[in-house]
């Protein structure tokens, strides 16, 4: 398949703190790739790396097989960067054919609106558009020049519920005409919505890298939820999380698990053993609590 993105040994360093530890990563055309870590794991760094936005200390990057800082280069992606300051006096229609005049063959400006459900604020000006609203503006504009692949460092972050299933149509609707995307999120069950390809960055290294199905498989967690427990000491679980009356516990072996329980005589009143989510193989590969 096309690599688009090709970032070789990728190495970055900001006063003395290392962001990126030789990092090589494909991107392939056609599709979606989710980038996990915990904060300051080097996600942004990566995607301002690979856009040209900055200068790796060592490594190389090419966007379809040429220089992510040449302007011809520039053209085939799309970027919404974590930060977007729109010009707060200018209208949402007037920024979209603002953006759209810098590109050979822009998305119709209605068709692009209607996609992001954007319609209703097309004559708003920037200033006076919610944080939410701004994000959403930010990301339709990440898809004007019908890249080939866009680059969204958390694109939904401070969206509510019908906002970001909106972004996300938006989203897979490229997607589905054959456009490539790398997305950051800390919303796991975004990830899990659109992306095929999962990578997890941890201390500015790639730690896992997979398919959701491979990334859940390579860490056989089984997550077994009891009722008003009353727990012994026990071997074999990976963590304990409590909510209400309800155990959640990790374990690579429920079945063993099970047999200690009842060989302990521990006190329950339900049991549940289903498979690890995306988040619980994420929180074991970085071995960090949340992805926040
Ligand atoms: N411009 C900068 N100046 C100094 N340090 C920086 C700069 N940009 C990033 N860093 C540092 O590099 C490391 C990686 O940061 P980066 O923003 O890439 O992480 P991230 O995975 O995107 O985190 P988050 O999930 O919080 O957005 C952090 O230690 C951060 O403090």
């Amino acid at each position: 398949m096309t690599v688009l993105a090709r970032a070789r040994d990728l190495s970055r360093r900001f006063h003395g703190a290392t962001a990126l530890d030789g990092v090589s990563l494909d991107i392939r055309a056609g599709e979606v790739l989710g980038l996990l870590g915990p904060n300051g794991a080097g996600k942004s760094t990566l995607i301002n790396v690979m856009t040209g936005l900055l200068r790796p200390g060592s490594g190389s990057v090419e966007l379809c097989g040429g220089d992510p800082r040449s302007e011809a280069t520039r053209r085939v992606i799309g970027v919404t960067p974590q930060e977007t300051g729109l010009p707060e006096t200018w209208r949402v229609a007037e920024l979209v054919d603002f953006v759209s005049a810098h590109f050979p063959d822009p998305v119709d400006r209605t068709e692009l609106l209607d996609r992001f459900d954007l319609v209703s604020l097309a004559d708003r000006q920037a200033g006076g558009l919610s944080g939410g609203q701004q994000r959403r503006v930010a990301v339709a504009l990440a898809f004007v020049g019908r890249p080939r692949l866009v680059f969204l460092d958390e694109p939904t972050t401070g969206l509510d519920v019908d906002a970001r299933r909106a972004l996300w149509e938006g989203i897979r609707s490229f997607h589905a005409e054959g456009g490539a995307v790398l997305l950051t999120s800390h919303y796991i069950e975004e990830v899990e919505a659109l992306a095929d390809r999962v990578v997890v960055m941890d201390r500015g290294r790639i730690i896992a890298d997979g398919g959701i199905a491979e990334i859940r498989g390579r860490v056989r967690l089984k997550r077994v939820t009891l009722t008003d427990p009353v727990l012994p000491e026990l071997i074999g679980v990976t963590s304990i999380e409590r909510d209400a009356d309800r155990a959640h516990l990790l374990t690579n072996d429920a079945g063993a698990l099970v047999r200690e329980l009842v060989t302990a005589g521990a006190s329950f009143t339900d049991i549940e053993i289903e498979s690890a989510s995306l988040e619980d193989a994420f929180l074991a590969i970085t071995g960090h609590r949340r992805a926040t």
